[in-house]
């Protein structure tokens, strides 16, 4: 059984008055965010709005142009394993020399964790971690032969392996079906919920995790709101960040968000 995730007392991540850009060109800025222990913050917003660039800040692989960001009271470093990662679905090269426990290990080895469990509860651990994702059937499979689903879900099953106190996730149910797209996110609820830790999780979709989210960060034109689903998700908050009519309409306990503007009318569900 895992151990909860460390907790220094400080926010999991914070970021104040941060702002980032490329060649003179602002992605977002003035943002402060302080993430506690256990929160589950949702990140929405358009292509190019700078979702991914968020979660590479919080990496250490990519640099603020103002303001400052700490992960668990720390300046925030590249490979900490206070970070667990769960980067957008890429499929490996069919020769790739690992099998499906491997690349879940490798979560767990050269972090702390890994150092300080021996062989016997390595595997244990892996295994267990293998069975919540359901990946134990393929679990001596070469990663290469996997199907772009299967991949992902042993990508979860790493990034949770060393109990991170921030997990950072990229779109992670992308290809997958249903039924694992519900198994993911139930992992990734219980790690927030029971383990602590706290959860980005960058999407364009947010029902099937609705329930789940306290807070939303939603970027658009440079700009961005962040608060409940409630706050964040209408009609007049959206219209006001995109400076153009936006519908969000309830249905069913879903929420559909419609726009005429940029790509056309579509909805994000
Ligand atoms: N290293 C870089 N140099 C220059 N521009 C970059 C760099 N990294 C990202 N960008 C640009 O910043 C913008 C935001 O990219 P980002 O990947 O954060 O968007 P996103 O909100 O995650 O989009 P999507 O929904 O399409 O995944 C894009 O226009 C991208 O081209």
């Amino acid at each position: 059984m895992a151990e909860p995730a460390r907790s220094t007392g400080a926010p999991a991540a914070s970021l104040k008055q941060a702002a980032v850009g490329f060649d003179g060109r602002t992605l977002w800025q003035d943002l402060d965010l302080d993430l506690q222990p256990g929160e589950f913050l949702a990140v929405l917003g358009p292509n190019g709005a700078g979702k991914s660039t968020l979660l590479k800040v919080l990496l250490g692989l990519q640099k603020l142009t103002s303001g400052s960001v700490e992960i668990a009271g720390h300046p925030v470093r590249r490979g900490s394993a206070a970070v667990g990662y769960i980067p957008q679905q890429q499929t490996l090269p069919e020769e790739t020399p690992l099998r499906a426990r491997d690349l879940v290990a490798l979560g767990l080895d050269g972090h702390r964790f890994g150092l300080r469990l021996k062989p016997r509860a390595l595997r244990t651990r892996v295994d267990e971690l293998l069975e919540e994702v359901g990946a134990a059937d393929y679990a001596e499979m070469p990663v290469g032969l996997l199907s772009g689903g299967e991949q992902q879900r042993l990508r979860a099953a790493q990034a949770l392996a060393s109990n991170p106190a921030l997990l950072l996730c990229d779109e992670p149910l992308h290809s997958l079906d249903l039924h694992h797209q519900q198994a993911v996110t139930e992992l990734i609820r219980r790690q927030a919920v029971e383990r602590g830790s706290a959860v980005v999780f960058v999407t364009h979709e947010i029902n099937p995790v609705i329930e789940h989210v306290d807070r939303v960060l939603y970027f658009a034109r440079g700009q961005y709101r962040i608060g409940s689903v409630h706050d964040v998700m209408r009609s007049e908050v959206l219209s006001e960040l995109y400076q153009a009519p936006v519908d969000v309409i309830e249905h069913q306990g879903k929420l559909v968000v419609m726009s005429h503007h940029l790509e056309g009318y579509h909805d994000h569900d």
